[in-house]
């Protein structure tokens, strides 16, 4: 189902909420919000699914039977914190990108933000414009593109361009945004940003803001933790700094090996 004919390219949240709406009246969808799947599984006999839920709001279980199950859950489900050395000697607080909300009480205060995906990089953009002394860490290679260069990627793909024609493009037009962003800490990946995202799924960083801030000067930028004492992190390169609070923008887990009681077997029988 199409956007409305004067949608603008990048739908606001309105908007696109307005678009879910007329999405499920349209085609006559029954969804249950607020409902955990806990378990599916499918009978063999009956060859129907049974799929058992919870709904948060009530505290009450539901089962439901179904000829189909299509599992739509993603990967990003459960906020995934990596393990850090000395992170239980961390004095102040730490928590995943999913908690955040705003960077109102950090004022004044140092907060470091580890991973520079999308969650990293608008936070810590975020956090600037409350005042906070913001850092972020960037461990590996990252592509930061904008919104405008990936539509006009995305335009090349569907004209038939290939993918790394569009990639050489789309770098060059960042790096005409952006300058060389590997003088900030932020080397680019040898592969282009579509080929990454055709080949593994991972989405190029979309920059909000965050780039100019760190370009300022305003938000540093940090190469991995090596360890945390007390509140003193040190990081790859030695250098040791004090922080407030750390956020793990570190990505998420998908939880469906949990829930789905069936999938070994799909990969024993994908192999
Ligand atoms: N506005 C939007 O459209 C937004 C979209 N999203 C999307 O949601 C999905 C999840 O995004 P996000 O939450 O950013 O997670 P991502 O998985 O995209 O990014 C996680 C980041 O954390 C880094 N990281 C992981 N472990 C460590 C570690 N031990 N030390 C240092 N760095 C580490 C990763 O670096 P490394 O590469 O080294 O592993 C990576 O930079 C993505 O598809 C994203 O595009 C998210 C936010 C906003
Ligand atoms: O699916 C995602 O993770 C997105 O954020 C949207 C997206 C899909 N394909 C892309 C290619 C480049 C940049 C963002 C996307």
């Amino acid at each position: 189902m199409p956007f409305p004919s004067d949608a603008p390219t990048f739908v606001p949240r309105r908007g696109f909420l307005d678009y879910l709406h007329s999405y499920v009246s349209h085609f006559r969808i029954n969804p249950r919000c607020n409902t955990a799947v806990e378990s599916a599984y499918r009978d063999e006999e009956s060859g129907k699914w049974h799929i058992k839920a919870k709904k948060a709001d009530l505290n009450v279980h539901e089962e439901y039977v179904a000829k189909f199950l299509v599992v739509a859950t993603g990967e990003n489900s459960k906020g995934f914190i990596p393990e850090v050395s000395g992170l239980d000697s961390f004095g102040g607080e730490f928590f995943h990108s999913s908690k955040y909300e705003n960077g109102q009480k950090y004022k004044g205060k140092a907060v470091l933000v580890v991973g520079c995906g999308n969650s990293g990089m608008e936070i810590a953009y975020d956090l600037s414009n409350w005042g906070v002394r913001t850092s972020i860490v960037a461990r590996s290679p990252v592509h930061v593109l904008t919104t405008n260069i990936v539509y006009i990627g995305m335009r090349l793909l569907s004209y038939g361009v290939p993918c790394n024609i569009v990639d050489f493009i789309v770098v060059l037009l960042s790096r005409l945004k952006h300058g060389d962003i590997s003088n900030y800490g932020f080397p680019r990946p040898t592969r282009g940003p579509f080929y990454i995202k055709q080949s593994v799924g991972r989405t190029p960083t979309i920059d909000v803001g965050a780039v100019e801030k760190i370009r300022r000067k305003e938000v540093q930028v940090f190469p991995s933790i090596r360890g945390i004492q007390g509140s003193k992190i040190e990081f790859a390169n030695g250098e040791v700094e004090q922080f407030d609070a750390i956020i793990f923008a570190t990505g998420y887990k998908s939880t469906v090996r949990h829930w789905l009681k069936v999938l070994h077997l799909l990969f024993l029988r994908r192999r």
